[in-house]
């Protein structure tokens, strides 16, 4: 049985379309696409979908990429349509802040994913805190998380799980997490936890481990797993979610889900919309390659045909940088850099 309703199932399967997938659509989704979006996740039977800017609640800045629709309204319009499904948002704390979740729990958002850097969970303990005093349910994002080790990850889980968060998510920002390497992760939360609180995964496809590690990290005991209608989401997207529907469906994992909704909420209410398919291109492989976030992409493509040099170039320096989100300025100077480069290799 689920344990945040009523609905007997062995997984969860969560959609981030709408709010990964604003990376890929550079934060410029309408009204209409979140509504005929959440209308077909919610028949599906998909029981929490998340929806906000690809960088979370206040996302929409100069830094980060602005919103062609306020979060807010669209958030009013996903919990209009959703019949059954709770609506998520995300928080990156300093970027979010505790007004912003307030709003958005009186739109009736009925949850939150508080995302940190996978090293620095205590900057969410007072989110968490105000999270459960608005009666959201609560889910911690440990972004990077290829960055830790399993031991590493499960502490800061446990900062969070101490803070008031139900569900900690392993997640792989950068599509760089291979097989065990992702179980491996899972299985120490869960270790940790002893039953306290659930684990979650969110996977990138950026080496097409999605879907694969998904299913070790269910197999580890994760409870909780991520996915986007199209692998919508950042970098080369994430783990489709009518594909997990359909694996899991094959594995004989009750998921509360019908794949065939989905694959047709898939095909006729997603694709058609999509400006720019998520796909394993050079730069994404080399994102998964180097351990660099997937939200840079765009931001990389941007800098490099501004500045005349390679994305796939910039990505291997963020990655040898180790850059995390909120550095997305640190792209510009690293594509003036190689353009200065080659002049002078040229001069
Ligand atoms: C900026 C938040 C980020 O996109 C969260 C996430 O989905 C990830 O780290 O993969
Ligand atoms: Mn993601």
């Amino acid at each position: 049985m689920g344990i945040w309703d009523n609905v007997a199932r062995d997984v969860r399967i969560v959609d981030t379309s709408l709010r990964d997938g604003s990376h890929a659509m550079a934060h410029q989704f309408t009204e209409a696409n979140v509504r005929d979006t959440v209308r077909a996740l919610d028949d599906a039977g998909v029981s929490l979908i998340e929806v906000s800017h690809g960088d979370g609640l206040g996302g929409s800045t100069f830094n980060y990429g602005f919103s062609l629709v306020d979060e807010r309204t669209l958030i009013e319009a996903a919990v209009d349509e959703a019949q059954r499904a709770k609506i998520a948002v995300l928080l990156l704390p300093g970027l979010g802040t505790v007004t912003d979740l307030r709003a958005a729990a009186d739109l009736g958002a009925g949850a939150v994913r508080i995302a940190t850097h996978c090293t620095e969970a205590d900057v969410s303990i007072q989110h968490f805190q105000a999270a459960r005093d608005l009666g959201l349910e609560t889910v911690g994002f440990l972004m990077l998380s290829h960055m830790s080790t399993p031991e590493e990850l499960a502490k800061q889980g446990r900062i969070m799980v101490d803070a008031g968060c139900q569900c900690v998510y392993v997640v792989d920002s950068a599509g760089a997490l291979i097989l065990e390497e992702a179980a491996d992760r899972v299985e120490a939360l869960i270790a940790e936890f002893d039953g306290q609180a659930q684990v979650g995964y969110h996977g990138h496809q950026n080496l097409s481990f999605g879907v694969a590690n998904s299913v070790l990290a269910y197999r580890a005991g994760a409870r909780q797993i991520d996915g986007s209608l199209v692998a919508l989401g950042a970098g080369a997207g994430n783990s489709p979610t009518e594909v997990l529907a359909a694996t899991f469906y094959r594995l004989g994992v009750e998921t509360g889900v019908d794949k065939d909704v989905l694959m047709d909420a898939a095909e006729n209410v997603v694709k058609p919309f999509i400006t720019r398919l998520p796909v394993m291109d050079r730069s994404s492989i080399v994102q998964g390659v180097a351990g660099v976030y997937s939200s840079f992409l765009l931001h990389a493509e941007r800098a490099a045909e501004r500045y005349d040099v390679p994305a796939h170039e910039i990505l291997y320096r963020c990655g040898e940088r180790r850059y995390v989100g909120g550095q997305e300025d640190m792209i510009i100077n690293i594509a003036l850099e190689i353009a200065e480069e080659r002049q002078a290799a040229t001069a």
